[in-house]
């Protein structure tokens, strides 16, 4: 039976490397991918997958409205695929990750997501607890914080490094306005 995997992590932890390691996994088998990442994550380009390692993918960008159930449907029923792998899933509407859940159970096809658990006040994304609700597998992507410990949570600064507490949940950014650090550092620093 196909599965809905939830790889989770802070930021710069490898989601996205490990993502584009698994799509080149298949593809250089000769399988057939399908590939989504938020349109409103445009770091490297609107529905462009861009890991700090350097590699890239296009992939088809997801807003709201967008259907992936329809969209997967018709193209593995143009050609079969072998996996559908999903970045940035913290921006998935949950009615979205049903959908992913019904492309694995009902058309069987593996659904790989990739994303943040939490967002820079410590909160659930939607789209992050209901894959934590319905996932079949998930798979914690380990990164270190600055103290050595695993760092599990992500703090959003502003340009002179200082914490920012309050503030809309989306804000797109990299390096340079978020910091992934363990929870005790992470506490400390939003006290
Ligand atoms: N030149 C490099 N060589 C090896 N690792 C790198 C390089 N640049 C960045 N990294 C590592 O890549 C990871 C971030 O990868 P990325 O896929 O962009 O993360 P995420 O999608 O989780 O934000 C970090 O662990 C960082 O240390
Ligand atoms: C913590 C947090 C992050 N975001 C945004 C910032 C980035 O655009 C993405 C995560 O990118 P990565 O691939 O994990 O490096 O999410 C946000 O909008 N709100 C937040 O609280
Ligand atoms: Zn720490």
């Amino acid at each position: 039976m196909a599965k809905l995997y939830f790889y989770y992590a802070s930021m710069n932890a490898g989601k996205s490397t490990t993502l584009l390691q698994a799509d080149f996994n298949y593809r250089e088998r000769g399988m057939r991918t399908l590939l989504f990442t938020a349109g409103i994550h445009d770091r490297g380009g609107k529905g462009v997958i861009d890991s700090r390692l350097g590699i890239r993918a296009v992939a088809t960008p997801f807003e709201e409205a967008t259907d992936l159930r329809r969209i997967a449907e018709d193209a593995h029923y143009e050609s079969p695929l072998a996996c559908i792998l999903v970045d940035e899933a913290q921006f998935l509407s949950p009615a979205q990750v049903r959908q992913l859940a019904h492309l694995a159970d009902e058309v069987g096809i593996p659904v790989l997501c990739y994303g943040l658990r939490t967002d820079f006040q410590g909160r659930l994304f939607p789209g992050s607890a209901e894959l934590l609700a319905l996932a079949d597998s998930l798979v914690e992507i380990k990164s270190v914080c600055e103290c050595g410990r695993k760092a599990t949570m992500n703090l959003r600064v502003d340009g002179a490094g200082n914490a920012v507490r309050q503030g809309e949940q989306r804000e797109v950014g990299g390096n340079e306005r978020y910091v992934a650090l363990c929870r005790r550092h992470f506490m400390q620093r939003t006290a």
